[in-house]
């Protein structure tokens, strides 16, 4: 699945990127109260522009993305950066933002000391059934209690198992994360003509128990 990802990179195949930040991102992230100065995680980043939108609104931001060519055209459109090594990482920085090329998955609580918050667009809806409790535990184990963070899941048109982006239905986000975050569903977009919607989800992670990788 790894390679699928760095393939699609390389010969752009890239339709789930947006051309500006989302917009329930800039609806519902204020009514979060996340406080500026609290680093904000975007697991499986891409390029998205959502992150310069976290930034601007005085969040020092983490992504941690597979594909070194999402990073560097994200930082291509940015102003200078730096690079170095850390562990299995490759990271960049760019003002604010720092962008960890590797798995998610060997991203791991020591390094996560300073983070307070999360964003997820097309994150989870990126992973197969079989790894999605798996990245809900790891989200939870790098959360300190009381973090808050926004989901953006999507659902596809009944019967429709197709992915990525998979559908994941309003039951089985609850199922996810509810061992571990209080979950609140705050809107459905609209239905589009693909039969896709997008939900919309306000997490804060309880604690302290997090467990089963
Ligand atoms: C559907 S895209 C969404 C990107 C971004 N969140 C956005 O909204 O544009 C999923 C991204 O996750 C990356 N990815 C997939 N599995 C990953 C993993 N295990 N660790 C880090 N990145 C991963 C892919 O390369 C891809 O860029």
């Amino acid at each position: 699945m790894n390679n699928e990802w760095i393939s699609r990179w390389r010969e752009g195949r890239i339709g789930f990127h947006r051309d500006a930040e989302h917009p329930a991102l800039v609806r519902h992230w204020p009514a979060l109260g996340v406080e500026p100065g609290t680093k904000v995680l975007v697991p499986l980043c891409g390029k998205s522009l959502d992150m310069r939108w976290l930034a601007a609104q005085m969040h020092p931001v983490l992504g941690i993305e597979l594909a070194s060519l999402a990073i560097e055209q994200f930082v291509a459109a940015g102003g200078e950066s730096s690079r170095y090594r850390q562990g299995d990482f490759e990271i960049w920085r760019q003002g604010s933002i720092e962008l960890w090329c590797g798995d998610f998955f060997h991203f791991h609580t020591q390094q996560a000391a300073d983070l307070g918050a999360f964003y997820d667009r097309a994150a989870l809806i990126a992973l197969p059934p079989a790894t999605r409790q798996r990245y809900a535990f790891h989200l939870a184990q790098l959360m300190p209690p009381g973090a808050r963070g926004l989901l953006i899941s999507l659902t596809r048109a009944p019967g429709d198992d197709a992915g990525p982006p998979y559908s994941v239905p309003a039951d089985e986000v609850r199922e996810l994360f509810g061992a571990n975050f209080e979950v609140t569903h705050l809107e459905d977009g609209e239905p589009e003509d693909s039969g896709w919607q997008e939900s919309v989800w306000s997490l804060q992670r309880r604690g302290p128990r997090a467990d089963r990788e």
